[in-house]
């Protein structure tokens, strides 16, 4: 077991040797531990009381499943809740955790299992941890890969905090990944601060392992392959967050799993119409055609041909650096850390992700693109240059009607910008605290500009190659951009 000599003894670093049988030293909490800022005090008027009055007979009352904090998810304020010292709702303020037992694994390190049998719901234990900010999280994530620690306990806790268990924890930090869990985390509103709780999602036998779905937000660093052992194991530890896809551009063949090295161009004659399209734009280098579609093939003809292409099983690839450098640069400034066990990319709230990537200003233009063969892609949104088609245009008329169909575009694209702005507060927030869905009302504003802007976009590139296809002077008109017909095809659409 590897250990930092410069650490006092309270602040041993490593316990990840899987391979070694000793049990990893980290000092054991249980609270959360602010050496980083102030526990927060709360103010008397803020103090959560409920409503409920303790029955003998009913040992339920006492702040039981009805009560108005439990139903909140907050723990009741000692002294304060009417059931005194019967109130059942201060489990984590009392530690009064499951019994669970610390064993090893195969080839997981350590894991935790349940020591009696725990009921559907109930609470097991807390993840304590230090609570630092994102900022310090992502510093100390960065910290820990260079030293070559291979297990991670960082966890998100709210939009600017995070926990970490790395040096000081509770024993849920050896609570394992499972793609099929039986336990969930969940957050708790604890005189004031939120604290992670791991509850059981159902009943739990004696002896069992104890497991929950990590969900966490990958980008770059090692891969861990999952050994979770469920039949729906994504593969990965993070495999179904969007960063991890992005990342390591991954796709399967019944069994098979396979990664792209380099730069991760598909490259298969036999379905993809783009190879046979760029042998014409060969013929026509004035005009890069390519651009006008809306979601071709990476980069120029040049590019295409002279990019190498490695697909290797993923056993005998190191699975470091499958990375394209561009993406990188992109995702290291709005980087989270693989730690992240609050991130949750489920199709419940698929729809904010994509609200995330599809931003105007600061998208990836990197998409993954299915094809019939169920084999994923990825390609990247070429811009049109209008001006330059626009020239191109031997007729005025059909030249003014495309840059006003530009401009058109620009302005949905920039209003869809500025409300992205506005509401990525509330994106943000849902995202962290892993709840099902925004405010309708923000989805609609969000989904109501998303249309108006694709609608801006399809007009123009139609405008573009109707009037590149039509001569001047033939029958072909000049559909005419007009923001009344806009709102009523984005009604069609929305009904
Ligand atoms: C929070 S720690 C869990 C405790 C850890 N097993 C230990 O020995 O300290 C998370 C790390 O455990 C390992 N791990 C957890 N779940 C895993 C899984 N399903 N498959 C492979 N490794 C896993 C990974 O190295 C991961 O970074």
């Amino acid at each position: 077991m590897a250990r930092d000599e410069d650490s006092s003894p309270l602040e041993m670093k490593i316990f990840s040797d899987q391979n070694s049988e000793e049990l990893p030293q980290y000092v054991n909490i249980s609270q959360n531990d602010f050496s980083y800022r102030k526990h927060r005090k709360q103010k008397e008027e803020d103090f959560a009381i409920c409503e409920c009055k303790y029955d003998i007979n009913n040992p339920d009352s006492a702040c039981g499943e009805r009560c108005l904090n439990v139903l909140t998810s907050t723990e009741c304020t000692p002294g304060f809740c009417p059931c005194g010292a019967d109130c059942k709702n201060q489990r984590f303020q009392k530690c009064q955790y499951a019994k669970t037992k610390l064993f090893k694994t195969e080839g997981r390190g350590w894991g935790l299992l349940a020591d009696e049998n725990i009921k559907a719901g109930k609470f097991i234990i807390e993840y304590c941890g230090e609570v630092i900010s994102w900022k310090e999280a992502k510093r100390r994530s960065q910290a820990y890969e260079i030293q070559g620690l291979k297990d991670a306990f960082i966890i998100s806790l709210n939009a600017s905090e995070s926990i970490d268990a790395t040096k000081k924890g509770s024993l849920a930090r050896f609570i394992n990944h499972s793609c099929q869990p039986n336990c969930e985390t969940r957050k708790w509103n604890v005189l004031g601060e939120i604290r992670v709780g791991i509850f059981a999602k159902q009943d739990i036998p004696i002896g069992t392992e104890l497991g929950y779905d990590y969900n966490f937000e990958w980008y770059g660093g090692a891969k861990v392959r999952c050994l979770c052992g469920a039949t729906s194991c994504s593969g990965f530890l993070g495999a179904k967050s969007r960063g991890f896809q992005e990342d390591t551009y991954l796709w399967e063949d019944d069994d098979d799993r396979y990664s792209v090295e380099k730069i991760p161009l598909y490259d298969s004659a036999e379905d993809e119409p783009s190879t046979r399209l760029l042998k014409c734009l060969g013929s026509n280098p004035e005009f890069n055609i390519d651009g006008m579609l809306m979601d071709v093939k990476v980069g120029s003809a040049q590019q295409l041909l002279s990019t190498s292409f490695v697909v290797q099983s993923l056993e005998s690839v190191p699975m470091e650096g499958i990375l394209i450098n561009e993406l990188k640069a992109e995702v290291n400034d709005s980087k989270m850390y693989p730690q992240d066990t609050q991130q949750t990319f489920s199709q419940k709230n698929a729809m904010i992700s994509r609200i995330r990537s599809n931003t105007a200003g600061s998208i990836s233009k990197k998409r993954s693109k299915q094809y019939s063969n169920g084999k994923f892609k990825n390609v990247v949104q070429k811009q049109v240059d209008v001006k330059a088609a626009a020239l191109l245009l031997s007729s005025k008329e059909a030249q003014e009607e495309v840059l006003r169909y530009e401009e058109l575009k620009n302005d949905a694209a920039s209003h869809l910008k500025s409300l992205y702005d506005e509401i990525r507060p509330a994106i943000e927030e849902h995202e962290r605290d892993s709840q099902d869905s925004v405010a309708t009302s923000v989805a609609e504003k969000w989904i109501e500009a998303c249309c108006l802007k694709l609608k801006a976009e399809f007009d123009l590139h139609s405008s573009i190659i109707k009037n590149i296809a039509c001569t001047p002077g033939t029958s072909c008109g000049q559909a005419k951009p007009s923001v009344d017909d806009n709102e009523t095809d984005i009604k069609f659409l929305t009904n």
